[in-house]
This record gives C-alpha cells, structure tokens and sequence, in this order.
C-alpha cells in the first residue's frame, strides 16, 4: 500500500496519552466519575499521517480507546462505529447524506429529506458508485445485506470530509476483496486513520502501525513492518480455547443508558 514512506509522512502528534485511565463511568453535575477502568495507565501518541490498525480480542478495549479518541479529536474525526448507527428506514442517500448533516440548516435538512438537493444528490451518488452501492441510493438501508449496510456507513463517513478516520470494525462484514478495496478508499480520502479490525495480515499488510491490546494493556505499539503474525497471535490467547458450548454466547456490550466513556489522568 506504500504510496510515500511511512517515516516521511509522521508528522505532529495529534493525541497523546500518558499513563490515563480510559473507561466507563457517570456524569454528576458538571463531573465525571470513572467507575470502570477498561485500560489502566495508558501511555500512546497518535501522530498525524499515521495508519494504525488497532488489534485485540473481544472485550479488549478497542471501541473505548476509539470512542475516546472521537471524543479528543472532535471535529477532526470522520467516526465509523462498530453498528454502523444507520437508520433502517432511511434511503441509503439520507443515510451518507446524514454525515454532513450538522453543516446544513434545519431547512436545508428538512427539505432535503423531502425532495434531495442537486448537489448532494450528485456527491452521494459518486460516492455510491466508488461503493459498489449504484443503484441503491433510494433504497432503505432496512432492506440491505450487512456488507452493504456497512459500506453504507463508511459512505456517511467519507462524506463527511475529514481529514482524519476513526473506524470500529468497518470492514468486519465484507470479503477481503472488498475489505481491500474500501480500505484504500479510506487512505485516499484520509490522511490519517485508526482502524479497530481482526483480520491479522490486512494489520500488517495495509497499516503503518499496529496498536495491539490485551488484558488492559497496550502491549504491541510499533511499526507494521517490525511484526510478524506469531507477534499478532499472542493478542488472541483465546485462540486455542475450546468452543464454547451451544447456547453459550459471549455476553453483549450493552452500555446502559448513565454509562459514559471517560478517562482519568495520571502523571
Ligand atoms: N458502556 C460501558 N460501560 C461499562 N463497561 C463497558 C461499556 N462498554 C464496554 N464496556 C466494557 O469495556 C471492556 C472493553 O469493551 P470494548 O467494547 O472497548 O472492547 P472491544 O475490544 O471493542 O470489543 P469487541 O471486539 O467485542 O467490539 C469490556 O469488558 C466491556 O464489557
């Protein structure tokens, strides 16, 4: 994927951790409390220009490093969550259309939920089509398959023209072709991007970085071009553990509703 190398296009650091507590706790007033730690002492610099894909078992603290991140990069950030976040009765336009909706007016917005306007109209057309979703524009997102729903959030990412991608598993539900492809769709349209995937080779294959979390702690942070896939094994020490019974499932993460990411400083 190199297109200019890696340590010619670091520049500033953008977002520095040093040693915080990242997790979940409640609002009082105007304070936070942290109840929960997912990631104790968490010491890491994003830089600008830096492919990163983050790795780790389930439940291992991808999405609150990236919704945290999201959180410290604000307007930079074009964010791809882990559900997507689509509306299902919604056409595929107002879906993508959605993710510049908050630089329009509540008339502008309004009309174009009625009768879309030209312009995005023809934007969110040619984003369709580098999609592989032509055709689908009207189409509710309710009545898509699953990859095309996620590349239909990816849409609403890119849309929304930022310099910067944050992305939770966007490429979980595709085959490798496609995953491929709407990855290098992203790099062409970010300078910048932090991907929370599994697939292990595309880790080492497409990113600059690897991030690797396990058991709360960031334990691999070094350049793709140092690690290899027994290095990117050791993040799943479930990999060899039996299956787990039938009618066994992994517990869902169901934030409830006064659970917020947050984070705690720590000199
Ligand atoms: N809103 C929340 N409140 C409290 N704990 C949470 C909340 N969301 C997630 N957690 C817990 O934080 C830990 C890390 O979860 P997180 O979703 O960050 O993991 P992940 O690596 O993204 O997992 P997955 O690959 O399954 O998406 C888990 O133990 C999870 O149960």
């Amino acid at each position: 994927m190199e297109s200019e190398p890696y340590h010619s296009r670091i520049g500033q650091a953008l977002v520095t951790f040093a040693g915080e507590d990242l997790g979940y706790g409640s609002q009082s007033g105007r304070k936070a409390r942290l109840d929960s730690v997912v990631l104790p002492r968490l010491t890491l610099t994003l830089h600008a220009g830096e492919r990163v894909a983050l790795l780790g078992q389930s439940g291992s603290g991808k999405s609150t490093l990236l919704v945290e991140l999201r959180a410290r990069l604000a307007h930079q950030a074009a964010w791809c969550p882990q559900h997507h976040g689509l509306v299902p009765a919604l056409a595929v336009y107002h879906n993508i259309f959605m993710g510049r909706l908050p630089e329009h007016s509540m008339l502008a917005g309004l009309w174009n939920l009625v009768r879309p306007l030209a312009r995005p109209w023809r934007e969110v057309g040619e984003l369709c089509a580098l999609l592989g979703l032509e055709g689908l524009e009207r189409r509710p997102v309710g009545q898509l398959s699953g990859g095309q729903r996620q590349r239909v959030a990816i849409g609403r990412a890119l849309y929304q023209g930022r310099t910067l991608f944050l992305g939770d598993e966007p490429v979980a539900s595709v085959d490798p072709h496609q995953a491929l492809r709407l990855l290098a769709l992203i790099d062409e349209r970010h300078t910048t991007s932090v991907v929370a995937l599994h697939q292990r080779e595309l880790a080492l294959t497409h990113f600059d970085r690897v991030w690797g979390l396990r058991d709360g702690r960031l334990v691999i942070d070094a350049p793709a071009y140092e690690l290899t896939l027994a290095d990117l094994d050791s993040l799943y020490p479930d990999a060899e553990a039996p299956a787990s019974s039938p009618g066994e499932e992994a517990p869902a993460v169901m934030p409830g509703p006064e659970a917020l990411p947050c984070s705690r400083g720590r000199p």
